[in-house]
């Protein structure tokens, strides 16, 4: 097991460089099922637990699939099987996106239920709901969907109850192969749902609206592979953004687009902090103390659910109350207890959380209990008195590439300890596909 060590208290400075992006590489692996001739390259896919685990279902598939220095070369001219096994949907329910592209290819899709995880019960109604209305038939077993065609998926009026990306990317993979026009209405309008669609419309797909409520998928015969860049991981420029905040440092985030961050920059800018965006990144610093300022997640363009821990961790700094509502995911405060132990000032009401900012934080043993409640242990732990030891490192591991040697690299006082190599990781999980590169933080 790896645990995290953070002495807190130093200033941070330099340059961090931003990944591709976990959200938007995951379904465009899973977009790479469609190409029936020709390969796919997808370049910046960032070594990550969440890829890896994606990559092993196509190969169970029977899919060709290598993985060298941050590009993935995928054939998917044969499938040899519509089945995806439990063992790993259940440890990544992204996986489950690989129903739409199965699906609507080969008429077929058999998946394990994805699993309810600590951020909150995350049905998937709404894309089963978008397969039936392509005319597919969904059966519910034990532990497992499976959906069936007879022929092509038919084109359909799509409304979303609610705008989910995976299901907005789950209908939009499945529509890109059905007969005639699908339109999904209440759309997701993630930088993500975008990438994916620039992908499928390279792939020969024929899709109108995406990053708008309103995606229109023109139906065509075949797809084929594409070559494709990930676009930089937003998320993880919003955390290292909140790294230069949190410990009054001046960073520079390379390859973080201004533009998929408006609402985080808007609410960090609205604390104080100082942001000067030009085409190659941003800069962040501080002149003097934050103010409390309230944060509500949205969808996409409103402030990212996967950016509040984050944020709270911040809000711990600055002076007065802050109230932070979550309006995405029923169950997304686990890190507030984690907090609380290093010295946090934070109440929880259902889906809102009081935070008297302003107080000292101190170094506690914490565990990360999913991604993004992991990070913002990291950043309370950059900003607070003492040593703190963060374990659960491996939730930290799906979305952050060497995130303890990129805070090392520009002064943060952290390690990481009793250290695998992701090779070593992923031949524990007899993974033996790829050919992975040593992490600098990992060797
Ligand atoms: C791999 C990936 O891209 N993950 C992101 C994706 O997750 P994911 O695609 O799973 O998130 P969704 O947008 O689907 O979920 C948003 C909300 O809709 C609900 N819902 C979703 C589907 C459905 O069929 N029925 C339903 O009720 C969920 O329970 C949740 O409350 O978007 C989330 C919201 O921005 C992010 O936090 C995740 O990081
Ligand atoms: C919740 C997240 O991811 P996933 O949907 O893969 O669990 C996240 O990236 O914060």
């Amino acid at each position: 097991m790896s645990k995290i060590i953070v002495r807190g208290g130093q200033r941070l400075s330099g340059r961090i460089k931003i990944h591709g992006a976990k959200n938007a590489v995951l379904p465009i692996i899973a977009a790479s099922i469609l190409g029936s001739e020709g390969e796919s390259v997808i370049y910046e896919a960032p070594p990550l637990d969440d890829v890896i685990v994606i990559n092993k279902v196509l190969e169970s598939l029977g899919i060709e699939i290598e993985y060298k220095d941050e590009t993935i070369r995928v054939n998917a001219q044969n499938i040899s099987t519509c089945e995806a096994s439990y063992d790993l949907v259940r440890k990544m329910r992204a996986s489950f996106l690989v129903m739409g592209p199965l699906l609507t290819r080969m008429g077929q899709a058999r998946i394990s239920l994805p699993g309810g995880c600590a951020i909150g019960t995350r049905p998937i109604d709404q894309h089963l709901k978008g397969f039936e209305a392509m005319g597919a038939e969904i059966v519910l077993g034990q532990g497992f969907i499976e959906a069936r065609s007879k022929g092509r998926l038919k084109g359909a009026k799509i409304y979303l109850d609610v705008a989910s990306v995976g299901a907005t990317e789950n209908i939009m993979m499945a529509a890109s192969l059905a007969k005639g026009t699908t339109t999904i209405e209440n759309a997701a309008k993630e930088p993500e749902i975008v990438d994916l669609a620039n992908y499928l419309n390279a792939m020969g797909a024929k899709i109108r609206g995406a990053g708008t409520g309103l995606i229109r998928i023109d139906g065509v015969e075949r797809l084929n592979g594409a070559a494709h860049t990930v676009i930089p991981d937003r998320i993880e420029a919003g955390t290292y953004m909140i790294a230069a905040a949190i410990t009054g440092s001046d960073l520079y985030i390379e390859g973080a687009i201004g533009d998929h961050l408006r609402p985080v920059i808007s609410k960090m800018q609205e604390m104080g902090v100082q942001i000067e965006e030009d085409e190659n990144g941003l800069r962040v610093f501080t002149h003097g103390p934050l103010r409390s300022v309230d944060v509500k997640t949205l969808p996409y363009p409103g402030f990212p659910t996967d950016m509040q821990s984050q944020m709270m961790a911040l809000l711990l700094t600055a002076d007065g109350t802050s109230i932070v509502t979550e309006t995405v995911f029923e169950n997304r405060f686990m890190h507030v207890e984690q907090l609380v132990n290093m010295n946090a000032q934070i109440k929880v009401d259902g889906r809102t959380a009081v935070i008297n900012g302003g107080g000292k934080l101190r170094g506690a043993k914490v565990c990360a209990t999913d991604l993004r409640a992991g990070a913002a242990l990291i950043l309370a732990a950059l900003a607070a008195e003492g040593e703190t030891e963060i374990t659960g490192i491996h939730h930290i591991d799906r979305g952050y590439v060497d995130i303890a040697s990129k805070l090392k690299q520009v002064g943060a006082d952290i390690e990481r300890l009793v250290v695998d190599t992701l090779e070593e990781e992923v031949k524990k999980d007899s993974i033996s596909i790829f050919t992975i590169s040593p992490s600098p933080s990992m060797a």
